[in-house]
Order: C-alpha cells, then sequence, then structure tokens
C-alpha cells in the first residue's frame, strides 16, 4: 500500500460570488520513503495541495489517505495532532524564532512531540553544530533555512513538507540545502514532498508531479533522479 493515497481531491475558494478551483480531481501515490517533487507554474495549485496534505486544510472533496487513513475527515483536534506528530514543514522564508537561538527554535519542535531526535544531533546533520548559540539574524539564509531543516527533522516526521525550500537563497546555497534535505531523507527514511515552480530541482524527485490549471498534467516516474551536485538552473 502507497503511504500517500490522494484521491479525486478537490478544493475550491469560495470569495462573495467568486468561485475558485484551486485543485481539480487531483489523485497520486507516493510510497514511503520517496521524494516527489510537485512541479507547476505560479497560481497552479501546488500550495494548496501542500496545505491539505499537512493537514492546514481541508479539501472541499476527495480522499487524502495517510497511511491508509483518511485525513480529510479528521477533526479540528485530529488534525493538530496530526500536524504536530507526523508532518515537518520547511517553508520559503524560514519562519524562525527571531529571539530564540538556533538549538532553541530547533528545541522548539522536538519538545512538542513524543519521538523527537536529538536536538545537537540534528544540528549536526545539517551541519549547523557550531551555530547552535547564534540567532537567525546572526546567521545566513542558507544557514537559517538549514535551522528550518533541522527543526522540521527534529520532530523525526514520517512526511516532510517544503514549499519553495530555496525561493530565497541563490544558486549555490539553495543547492547545499537541497543536499540537506535529499541527506535527511535518505538517512530518516522520512516521505518527502517538495514544491517547485523550477524544472529542473523537480528532477531530484523519485517521482514528478506536474500541477497545471489545478489539475494534474502528468506524473513522471523518475528511477535515476538526478544528483544535486548535477542539478543546474
Ligand atoms: N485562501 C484562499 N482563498 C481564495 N483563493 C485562494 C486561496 N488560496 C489559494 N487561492 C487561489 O487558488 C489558486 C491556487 O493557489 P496556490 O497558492 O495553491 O498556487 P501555487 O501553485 O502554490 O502558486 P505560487 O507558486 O504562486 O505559490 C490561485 O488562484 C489562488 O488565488
Amino acid at each position: 500500500m502507497a503511504y500517500i493515497e490522494v484521491k479525486h481531491e478537490t478544493r475550491k475558494f469560495i470569495q462573495g460570488d467568486q468561485e475558485t478551483i484551486a485543485n481539480h480531481d487531483i489523485s497520486f501515490n507516493v510510497d514511503r520513503g520517496q521524494i516527489i517533487t510537485i512541479l507547476g507554474p505560479s497560481g497552479a495549485g501546488k500550495s494548496t495541495l501542500l496545505n491539505i496534505l499537512g493537514g492546514m486544510d481541508n479539501p472541499t472533496s476527495g480522499q487524502v489517505l495517510i497511511d491508509g487513513t483518511d485525513i480529510a475527515q479528521f477533526t479540528a483536534k485530529q488534525l493538530t495532532t496530526y500536524r504536530r506528530q507526523d508532518v515537518g514543514f520547511i517553508f520559503q522564508f524560514y519562519n524562525l524564532v527571531p529571539n530564540l537561538t538556533a538549538r532553541e527554535n530547533v528545541e522548539l519542535a522536538s519538545q512538542i512531540t513524543h519521538d523527537a531526535r536529538d536536538v545537537d544531533e540534528t544540528l549536526r546533520l545539517v551541519g549547523l553544530a557550531d551555530r547552535a548559540k547564534n540567532f537567525p539574524a546572526q546567521l545566513s539564509g542558507g544557514e537559517q533555512q538549514r535551522v528550518a531543516i533541522a527543526r522540521a527533522i527534529a520532530k523525526n516526521p514520517k512526511l516532510l513538507l517544503c514549499d519553495e525550500p530555496t525561493g530565497a537563497l541563490d544558486y549555490q546555497t539553495g543547492k547545499q540545502v537541497l543536499q540537506v534535505i535529499q541527506d535527511g531523507a535518505r538517512q530518516t527514511d522520512m516521505t518527502v514532498i517538495i514544491v517547485t515552480h523550477n524544472g529542473a530541482i523537480a528532477k531530484m524527485g523519485d517521482q514528478i508531479i506536474h500541477i497545471n490549471d489545478a489539475q494534474v498534467q502528468s506524473i513522471q516516474q523518475n528511477p535515476q533522479p538526478t544528483p544535486i551536485a548535477d542539478i543546474e538552473w
């Protein structure tokens, strides 16, 4: 059984008399431990889909089975537990707490889960052991994003969701961050979903889901993902 099964997922937003269909009849499967990329232009519906997978939003219709359980049917309380225990998030703009050190930012996440990873070991994993006492403002963009990755991974999530994780970074730093995400995934057996509008980055996925105009345009199996060192954009 696939770890994620999205079946006919649709999300409509209604504002006044205007209806926007952000996701229309979306279906795909993801195996446990896969890295998949969701590729599409601005406004295609990628973030909407990621929010639904992360339990931050509910679809209007359809099923979102995670490990066999339909989270589309979850109550608000069940969704909170799911987000807390099972999901790590990485966003374009890091979202670190500015008055906490790198270590404290990571600790914050590890404290709310049962099965957290060791904070110092996780900082080592992202190559930031020696910056643990620094505040976000004392770190570069790439380092801040690595703290955000450590924070997400420290929860030991089953699912890591990344929304344009390199969107605010330069080319070289962006590649380092992708490498950290990939290494983290391979070492922890997380399932990873990366949203991007960048076709070159999408090639790091074991599966590339092309989304356009709210719909799945194609699903490309990618048995030989491009090594990050070889990705160029
Ligand atoms: N809360 C909302 N209320 C109304 N419309 C929304 C809402 N969230 C998203 N939309 C609309 O749904 C569509 C898809 O948006 P979404 O943010 O999912 O796209 P995206 O592919 O992630 O785009 P981007 O790459 O620019 O972030 C857009 O037309 C957007 O305006």
